[in-house]
């Protein structure tokens, strides 16, 4: 990943998706996993991916779907990116690549460093995201463990972020890569124009070096 990379997630409106594109994002997301406020159909999502420019990655969010139905909605939106949120194991981000889609895996803290140091190992190989526990709640987790021992391949750091608090945090813990739903919202579930432009200068923002 060149630069900070900036994910703008939940989106389902063309007015905050356009938002989101403008300010330089470089991807944006379509959550697929049902119970949401977020949640879109594949027919939303693909009216809404025939906008987006193909340098901005698109993507699909599901948790604990089955396989068959990940790659029915991914295929039937058009998205090029499949992010799983929930306990889907390493042998689906393998099938979804043998289908062409790109992938993301998001882990709590606590589940990261739960896993084998095998699958570790393996997981750091492909792009992770570090979230809260509970995935687009805008709840924050304990980063400090993190500035200890990073993951050793890209990271994305989700969970909780704002254009008050991500400029401080992408600093501090130096990510690939950050992810945001509910700090861009005007209330939940609907996305906020200013708000996501401010997010995206905030992430890419110079240290405040004046004390
Ligand atoms: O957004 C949801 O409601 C959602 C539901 C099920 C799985 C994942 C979901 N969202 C994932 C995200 O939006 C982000 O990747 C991430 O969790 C950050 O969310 P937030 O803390 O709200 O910024």
């Amino acid at each position: 990943m060149d630069g900070l990379y900036v994910k703008i997630c939940g989106l389902s409106a063309p007015e905050t998706l356009a938002a989101a594109v403008d300010a330089g994002a470089n991807a944006v997301g379509f959550v697929f996993a049902p119970g949401s406020p977020r949640t879109v159909a594949p027919e939303l999502a693909k009216a809404l991916v025939a906008n987006v420019p193909a340098r901005v990655e698109t993507v699909g969010v599901f948790r604990n779907q089955p396989l068959e139905t990940v790659i029915d909605m991914a295929r039937r939106s058009g998205v090029g990116t499949v992010q799983f949120h929930g306990d889907e194991p390493y042998s689906d981000v393998e099938a979804l690549h043998a289908e062409g889609f790109k992938s993301l895996r998001a882990f709590s803290l606590e589940g990261y460093r739960a896993l084998a140091e095998s699958e570790r190992v393996r997981w750091e190989l492909e792009r992770i995201l570090l979230d809260a526990i509970e995935p687009g709640a805008g709840l924050t987790f304990d980063t400090s463990e993190l500035l200890a021992s990073p993951p050793t391949g890209p990271w994305i750091l989700a969970g909780g972020l704002n254009p008050v608090n991500v400029g401080g945090l992408v600093h501090r813990l130096a990510p690939a890569g950050v992810d945001v739903s509910s700090g861009v919202e005007s209330s939940r579930g609907t996305k906020d124009v200013g708000l996501i432009r401010e997010f995206v200068a905030a992430a890419r923002s110079e240290p405040n070096t004046h004390v």
